[in-house]
């Protein structure tokens, strides 16, 4: 049953999607993936076909793959594997969540369909709920990300009654800056044991306060260690130093914000960080510029989060 699986909590990376130079998924590479993700970032839960593994670019085949490679590799290695399987279809949306249970998931995500999209709670519930329904044992995540879908409908309302409508329900990937609606969402249901999954990295610690169980996003890829240490600090009650990890993790993403960044960004950045080749995103996005990554690599040399190099003593913005 769904409400005996274990709470989804700590940090869960989304997954990039490794490509060839030809743009095909390259599955060599996963096994590797997860061993980094693991052994050097300290992350063993991950959210797969998300925003960064660009799962609305694939092919519901691709999808289906992607998923199959992410559980066999991470047999034995990964805490739980979150497969996102929101479509603008709900007959590929089902596919992929009946999918997800074969292969033995320990949950489902879906976004708001996002072309003829959903004009309030009750017609967005009623098509969660279809997707919901064609994996009845499987955890369901709502992923609100209304920047990217344009589903703005808040989720504090969509949350209210939401398990009466679908029984499986067991949390949300929360991505928007809108704390208000966050701290709404936690404090309205604080006797249900819903996971409450924050996804702007860069504002993490203000979450944690408001009372996020967990967090998905890109950069726990590459900064899973330094996001852990946060965490650590927030748990032992250490303010300040939780503050200082935040800070550190701020001032990177906000350097790459202000260049430009998005998925394209993030498998450059991956692919400089842990050596693992990620390859280019498939259009419409295009390859991160030579002059992004240049300067993404000098940026993580002089805040110590790439671990090759050996900059500390002339380092004075080191984070570590
Ligand atoms: C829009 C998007 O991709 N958001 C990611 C997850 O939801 C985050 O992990 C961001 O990449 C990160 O917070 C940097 O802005
Ligand atoms: C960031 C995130 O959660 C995603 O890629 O879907």
């Amino acid at each position: 049953m769904a409400s005996q699986k274990k709470k989804l909590q700590g940090l869960v990376a989304a997954t990039i999607t490794p490509m060839t130079e030809h743009g095909e998924i390259n599955f060599s590479v996963i096994g590797q993936y997860v061993d980094y993700l693991v052994e050097e970032q300290g992350v063993k839960n991950i959210f797969v076909n998300g925003t960064t593994g660009e799962g609305l670019s694939l092919s519901v085949s691709e999808r289906r793959q992607v998923a199959e490679e992410w559980m066999t590799k991470g047999r034995n290695k990964l805490d739980q594997v979150v497969i996102h399987v929101g479509a603008l279809s709900l007959k590929e949306s089902q596919e992929l969540a009946r999918h997800a249970a074969e292969i033995g998931a320990d949950g489902i995500a879906v976004i708001a369909p996002f072309f003829l999209k959903p004009w309030n709670k009750d017609v967005l519930i009623n098509f969660l709920k279809e997707v919901a329904a064609a994996a009845p044992a499987l955890p369901f995540y709502y992923y609100h990300i209304p920047a990217l879908t344009g589903v703005k409908i808040r989720a504090e309302e969509l949350l209210d009654g939401i398990q009466e409508k679908i029984p499986t329900f067991q949390g949300l990937k929360f991505s928007d800056t809108d704390l208000l609606d966050f701290g709404q969402c936690v404090d309205q249901n604080r006797e249900r044991q819903f996971a409450f999954l924050f996804g702007v990295d860069e504002q993490l610690l203000s979450a944690l306060v408001m009372g996020a169980t967990g967090a998905v996003g890109s950069t726990y890829n590459y900064l899973g260690k330094k996001t852990n240490q946060m965490l650590e600090a927030f748990e032992r009650k250490d303010f300040s130093s939780a503050l200082n990890h935040q800070f550190c993790i701020q001032r990177f993403i906000n350097f790459v914000l202000k260049l430009g960044f998005g998925v394209s960004q993030t498998k450059a950045i991956m692919t400089l960080v842990s050596g693992i080749p990620m390859g280019p995103p498939r259009p419409p996005l295009q390859r991160a510029s030579r002059e992004f990554i240049d300067e993404a690599k000098a940026r993580l040399e002089s805040l110590d989060f790439l671990s090759s190099t050996d900059l500390k003593d002339r380092n004075l913005e080191s984070c570590s």
